[in-house]
């Protein structure tokens, strides 16, 4: 078998043990997403995973893990470097309309990138950091993988979050220290240990919302 059809083996085995219906076209575009991770990164060092079979689990897969709690509307990601988890989830989520951000103009350009190709239409990018964004309709919904302490995440996004948001924090260890150190007002109400085949270590999703008084 060649690496292509094993990759694309690898992850519609994956998938299916997640319990993800894709249609070929979703297949297709995460093929080609992976293909043009593989490629981009030999020249523009957007991630240090550099195995193509581990970038199905560690990247794909674990960005799809949180699915069942992204509700349909936008989402705004933050910090999504290679477009992670941002991408397969407008990937496999018509129904969600995903805002990317980082700071770094190479992973932007990627983005883009990867935008065109794919004709994803529910997907825009911008270069800028978090903290300088002005939006002209406050997000309802972010996330963010390896980007920033729980403090961090919501203090630097708090002017283009909507009253109501809700903040989705991918995280790999418990993070105990950092949720002792949620900025005032603000409560973790709900946590969800993610499942991703292969991958031994146990990852958590962490959502975060303001506590509404009175
Ligand atoms: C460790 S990478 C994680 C990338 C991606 N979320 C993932 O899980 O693979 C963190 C990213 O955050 C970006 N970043 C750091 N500070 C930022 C800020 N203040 N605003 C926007 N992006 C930022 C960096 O450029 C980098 O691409």
């Amino acid at each position: 078998m060649n690496t292509d059809a094993k990759l694309e083996q690898l992850l519609r085995s994956g998938l299916k043990e997640m319990q993800i219906d894709a249609s070929e076209l979703q297949l297709s575009q995460l093929l080609s997403y992976l293909q043009l991770l593989i490629k981009w990164n030999k020249a523009y060092n957007l991630t240090a995973v550099r195995d193509p079979i581990e970038m199905i689990y560690r990247h794909l897969l674990d960005s799809l893990s949180i699915l069942p709690y992204v509700q349909a509307g936008e989402l705004t990601d933050v910090g999504s470097g290679a477009g992670l988890p941002g991408i397969p989830l407008a990937i496999m989520k018509p129904d969600l309309q995903v805002l990317s951000l980082d700071s770094n103009g190479k992973k932007t350009r990627f983005q883009f990138q990867v935008k065109a190709t794919l004709n994803l239409t529910n997907f825009d990018v911008q270069q800028v950091r978090a903290e300088a964004l002005q939006l002209s309709t406050r997000s309802k919904q972010l996330v963010s993988r390896a980007f920033a302490s729980l403090k961090d995440f919501v203090n630097l996004t708090k002017p283009l979050a909507a009253k109501d948001a809700r903040w989705l924090a991918m995280k790999g260890l418990y993070p105990e220290d950092e949720l002792a150190e949620l900025p005032e007002g603000y409560i973790c109400e709900q946590e969800h240990l993610l499942q991703v085949p292969r991958e031994e270590g146990q990852r958590h999703l962490l959502v975060l919302v303001k506590q509404m008084k009175g």
